[in-house]
C-alpha cells in the first residue's frame, strides 16, 4: 500500500510500503493512484514528495505477481497520471530505484538521490524490458548510447553516476527525503512544461544506425541466445523513431511478447530460485532458521595451488585474516606473487579493497593453530588429504571447522580422521575461486547443523551464492557431469565430431561445449580419477576395452592422455591450440583421423547424428541424474541443482537450469526419450529414467514449485 501524509502544511508525502523492498504490488500501485488525486485535490497542497518505506524508494514492479492474473491499477497509466500532474512532483530516491521503481521516478518531475542509493534497469535480467515507459523516457533523458547501455546490460549505477548521466537533479548526503521536501516547497507554482520527460525530442545522433548496429552486434554476441538484451534495443529505437505515444504501443507490444515467452518465465524462476537455497535445509532435518552459524575472524587454507590462491583471495577481500600454507618454500613464494597479483587486479578492476596485509603466509601447518576455521585445497588425492585432516585435527584448538575443497571425494572418510567429525564439511569452490560465484557447501551424516550454517554464511560474506549438498560421489554439480561427459564420449565414437557436439551444445545456450571446457580444465584431471577407480586399462581392442563393470565406456579421453594430449596446456586435446596454453580451439585433423581409426579397430560404423540427438542425449542423460539426486536427497529442492547449473557450470540461464528445462520440455518427454535412447543402447544405465523422473511424469508434469511434495523425505547417500 501507499501512505499519506502532509509535511509542512503545503508537501502532500506519498510513501510506499510493501516490505522488503516496495515493489509495486497492486496495492501499492492503487495506493499511488488514490494519494496522487488527493493530493492534487488538496488545495493546501501546492507539490508532492513519493518516498519508500524503510530507506528503499522502490524495488520495481511485484515479480512475484507476474505469474498470477494482474490485479489493480496498470503501471502505465500510473506513471502517466503523475507525469501529467499540475503540483511539481518530487521523487526522494533512498536505497534503490530499480525497475518500474526508476520508471515511477522518471515519471516524477524531478528526482533527489541520496548518495549510496542505486538505480538501474535490471529487467533485462528477468527477460523482460523496462516496461512502463522506461524505454521511451531513459533516451529522452540521457540520449541514446547511455540509455542502450543501461538497459540492455542492467546494469545498477551509483547516485553519482545517476547524475553525471543526467538522470537525477540533485545527490545528497544528508536525508533524502528532506532534501526532497525541501526542494518541493523551492519549485512550488514553477512551469512544470519543461519538466515532463515524455514531451523531450529524443536526440538523434548523427551516427544513430551505427550505434544501433554496434548494439545489436554485442548484444548478439553475449547473449548466447537470450532474446530480452535484443528486444531492448529495439524498444529503445522505437524511442527514436515514433513519435512518444507510438513509442509506447511499440514498448508494450515487446514487453508482452518477452513476457509471455519461455525465457522471462526461466529467468525469473531463476530469480527465486538463487535466493531460495539460503534457506536450505539438509536430509536429517537441519534447517537454515534453527542452525546459528559460529563466529568466524581468522581462516587458513592449506595448499596453494589453482584453487587455494583463489581461496585465499576471497577470503583476504571479505574481510578474513587468512593463514596460507603451502609445504614447500618454492611454492609458497609463487603463490605469493599471484596471490598479491589478483589482489591487485582485484582492486584495479573492481574496485576492492587490497588485502595484502590480511594474509600470512607459511610453510608449517603448525601457523594454523589459533584459526577458527581451515579450507584444505591439496591436491585431489584421498591419502594425502587424510594426512592433513589427520594433521589439523592434532594442531587445531577445538572447535575449529574443518573444511575440504575436493571436487568430489568422501566427506565422511575424511570426517573420521578427526576427533570431532561433526566439525567437518565440504566447501567446494569452482575455479577462478575469487571469481566464481558457486559455493557448493556438502554435508556429511555427521557434519552439525551450526557448522553447515557456518560454511553457508561463509559463502556469502565471500560474495558467492552457497547451496547446501549432501555427501556422494562429485556431490551434485559433478556427479550430474558424468553422464553428460560420458554420453559426448559415446557420440565421438558413433560418428559424431567435438565441433559438432560442442557447436549443438553452444547454440542451446552454454558459455563452452562439452569438448571446448574439458580442454580448458585438462584431460588429466579425469583420467587421474578414472586411473584410481581402476578404471583405466591398458589399450586394447576386443569388446572389454569399452565394457566396465557391464556397462559401456568409452577409453577416449583415456587414450588421448596417453598420448600426452591433455588439452589447452599441452596445446592438444579435442582440439588444437597455437601453443601449449593457447586459448583458441580449432580442429584437429589428426583427431578426426584417430577417431576413424579407432571406430575401424573397434568395428563401429560412423552414422550422421542430428542436433536433436546430440542435445537430448547429453541434456536428458545429465537431467536424469539430477532427478535420482533429488531422489536420494542430495539436493533439497530442484532449486539447488538449478543454481549451481547456472553459476558453476555455463548453464545458460534464460533456460532456468536443467530442472526447470525439463519441467519446460515436459517430464512425460524426457522419459520418452530417455526410454527411446536406452532401448538402442541398453548397456548405459544413465539413459533409464530413475524412479522420481517417472513418477512425476505419470502425476501429469507438475510445475517445480509441486515437485517436493513428490519428493520422497530425503536421504544422504553415498
Ligand atoms: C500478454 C501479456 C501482456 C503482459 C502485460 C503485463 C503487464 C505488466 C506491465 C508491467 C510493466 C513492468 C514494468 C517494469 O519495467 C518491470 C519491472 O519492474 S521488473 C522488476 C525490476 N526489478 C528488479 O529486477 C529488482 C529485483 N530485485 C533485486 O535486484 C534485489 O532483490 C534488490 C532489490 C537489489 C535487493 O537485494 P537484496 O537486498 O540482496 O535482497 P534480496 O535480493 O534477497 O531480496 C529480498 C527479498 O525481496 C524479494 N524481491 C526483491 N525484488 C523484488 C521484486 N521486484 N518483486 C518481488 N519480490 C522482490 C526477493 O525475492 C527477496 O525475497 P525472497 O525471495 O528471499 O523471499
Ligand atoms: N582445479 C580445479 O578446477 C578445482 C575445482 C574445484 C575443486 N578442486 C579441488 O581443489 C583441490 C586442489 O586442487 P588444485 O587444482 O588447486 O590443485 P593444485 O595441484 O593446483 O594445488 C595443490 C597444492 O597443494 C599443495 N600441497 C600438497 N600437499 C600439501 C600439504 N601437505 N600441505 C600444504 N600444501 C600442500 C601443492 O604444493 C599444490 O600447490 C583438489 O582437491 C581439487 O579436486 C579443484
Amino acid at each position: 500500500m501507499a501512505l499519506y501524509s502532509r509535511v509542512s502544511g503545503s508537501v502532500g508525502m506519498i510513501t510506499l510500503q510493501n516490505p522488503p523492498v516496495n515493489a509495486l504490488s497492486a496495492a501499492v500501485r492503487q495506493g499511488i493512484v488514490d494519494m496522487m488525486h488527493r493530493a492534487l485535490s488538496e488545495p493546501e497542497v501546492k507539490s508532492v514528495v513519493i518516498c519508500g518505506q524503510n530507506g528503499k524508494f522502490c524495488g520495481g514492479a511485484d515479480i512475484r505477481e507476474f505469474g498470477a492474473k494482474m490485479t489493480g491499477p496498470p503501471l502505465v497509466p500510473m506513471v502517466h497520471l503523475i507525469e501529467a500532474a499540475s503540483k511539481p512532483v518530487v521523487a526522494a530516491i533512498e536505497g534503490i530505484a530499480l525497475g518500474g521503481g526508476l520508471e515511477l521516478a522518471l515519471s516524477c518531475h524531478y528526482r533527489i538521490a541520496h548518495s549510496k542509493a542505486t538505480l538501474g534497469f535490471p529487467e533485462v535480467a528477468l527477460g523482460l524490458l523496462p516496461g512502463a515507459g522506461g524505454t521511451q523516457r531513459l533516451p529522452r533523458l540521457i540520449g541514446v548510447p547511455a540509455a542502450l547501455d543501461l538497459i540492455t546490460t542492467g546494469r545498477h549505477v551509483t547516485a553519482a553516476e545517476a547524475r553525471q548521466l543526467g538522470i537525477v537533479d540533485e545527490v545528497t548526503d544528508l536525508n533524502a527525503v528532506d532534501a526532497a521536501v525541501k526542494f518541493a516547497q523551492s519549485v512550488t507554482g514553477k512551469s512544470l512544461d519543461a519538466r515532463r520527460i515524455s514531451t523531450y525530442p529524443c536526440p538523434r545522433p548523427p551516427d544513430l544506425d551505427a550505434i544501433f548496429e554496434r548494439a545489436m552486434q554485442q548484444v548478439r554476441r553475449s547473449a548466447r541466445g537470450a532474446i530480452a538484451p535484443g528486444t531492448c534495443v529495439q524498444a529503445v529505437h522505437a524511442a527514436v523513431t515514433l513519435p512518444y505515444a507510438k513509442g509506447m504501443e511499440r514498448e508494450r507490444e515487446l514487453f508482452s511478447l518477452l513476457f509471455t515467452s519461455g525465457q522471462a518465465r526461466a529467468l525469473q524462476y531463476y530469480f527465486f530460485a538463487q535466493r531460495a537455497v539460503s534457506r536450505w535445509s539438509t536430509a536429517n532435518g537441519a534447517r537454515w532458521d534453527t542452525s546459528k552459524p559460529r563466529p568466524v575472524r581468522k581462516a587458513a587454507v592449506i595448499g596453494l595451488g589453482t584453487m587455494g590462491r583463489g581461496i585465499t583471495v576471497s577470503l583476504a577481500q571479505a574481510g578474513f585474516s587468512v593463514v596460507a600454507v603451502e609445504t614447500q618454500e618454492q611454492q609458497l613464494s609463487e603463490a605469493k606473487q599471484a596471490v598479491s597479483g589478483m589482489l591487485e587486479r582485484g582492486a584495479k578492476r573492481r574496485g576492492v579493497p587490497l588485502a595484502h596485509d590480511k594474509i600470512k603466509y607459511s610453510c608449517s601447518v603448525q601457523a594454523v593453530a589459533d584459526v577458527d576455521l581451515v579450507i584444505e585445497a591439496v591436491f585431489e588425492d584421498m591419502a594425502l588429504k587424510k594426512t592433513v585432516f589427520q594433521q589439523l585435527s592434532a594442531i587445531c584448538k577445538p572447535g575449529v571447522l574443518l573444511c575440504t575443497n575436493t571436487s568430489g571425494l568422501d566427506i565422511d572418510e575424511l570426517a573420521s580422521q578427526t576427533q570431532s567429525p561433526e566439525l567437518v564439511v565440504g566447501m567446494h569452490f569452482f575455479a577462478p575461486a575469487h571469481v566464481m560465484q558457486l559455493l557448493e557447501v556438502v554435508y556429511g551424516p555427521r557434519s552439525s547443523p551450526e557448522v553447515v550454517a557456518t560454511a553457508m554464511q561463509m559463502g556469502k560474506k565471500m560474495g558467492k551464492v552457497s547451496v547446501a549438498v549432501g555427501n556422494c560421489r562429485g556431490f551434485v554439480g559433478n556427479r550430474m557431469l558424468k553422464p553428460y561427459l560420458e554420453q559426448a564420449f559415446f557420440l565421438l565414437e558413433e560418428g559424431a565430431t567435438p565441433e559438432q557436439v560442442d557447436q549443438v551444445l553452444e547454440e542451446f545456450g552454454f558459455a563452452m561445449g562439452v569438448f571446448k571446457v574439458s580442454d580448458l580444465s585438462g584431460l588429466d584431471v579425469g583420467w587421474k580419477v578414472r586411473k584410481s577407480d581402476g578404471l583405466v586399462s591398458p589399450a586394447s581392442t576386443g569388446t572389454s576395452a569399452r565394457i566396465r563393470g557391464g556397462s559401456r565406456y568409452s577409453p577416449l579421453g583415456d587414450l588421448l592422455c596417453e598420448r600426452g594430449r591433455f588439452g589447452q596446456k599441452t596445446g592438444r586435446g579435442w582440439y588444437q591450440y597455437d601453443k601449449p596454453g593457447g586459448r583458441v580451439a580449432k580442429p584437429d585433423p589428426w583427431l578426426h583421423g584417430f577417431l576413424e581409426e579407432y571406430r575401424a579397430q573397434h568395428g563401429l560404423v560412423a552414422r550422421h547424428i542430428d542436433h536433436q540427438e546430440v542435445l537430448e542425449r547429453c541434456l536428458y542423460a545429465l537431467i536424469n541424474e539430477g532427478f535420482q539426486i533429488l531422489q536420494d536427497g542430495i539436493a533439497a529442492g530442484p532449486e539447488d541443482i538449478d543454481v549451481i547449473y547456472v553459476l558453476g557450470y555455463g548453464w545458460p540461464r534464460h533456460r532456468g537450469g536443467p530442472m526447470f528445462y525439463a519441467g519446460q520440455v515436459g517430464l512425460d518427454k524426457v522419459v520418452e526419450r530417455l526410454e527411446h535412447y536406452q532401448q538402442i543402447h541398453p548397456d548405459v544405465p544413465g539413459l533409464q529414467p530413475c524412479s522420481l523422473l517417472r513418477k512425476l511424469a505419470a502425476s501429469g508434469n507438475p510445475a517445480i514449485h509441486k515437485w517436493r511434495e513428490v519428493i520422497q523425505k530425503p536421504r544422504s547417500q553415498l
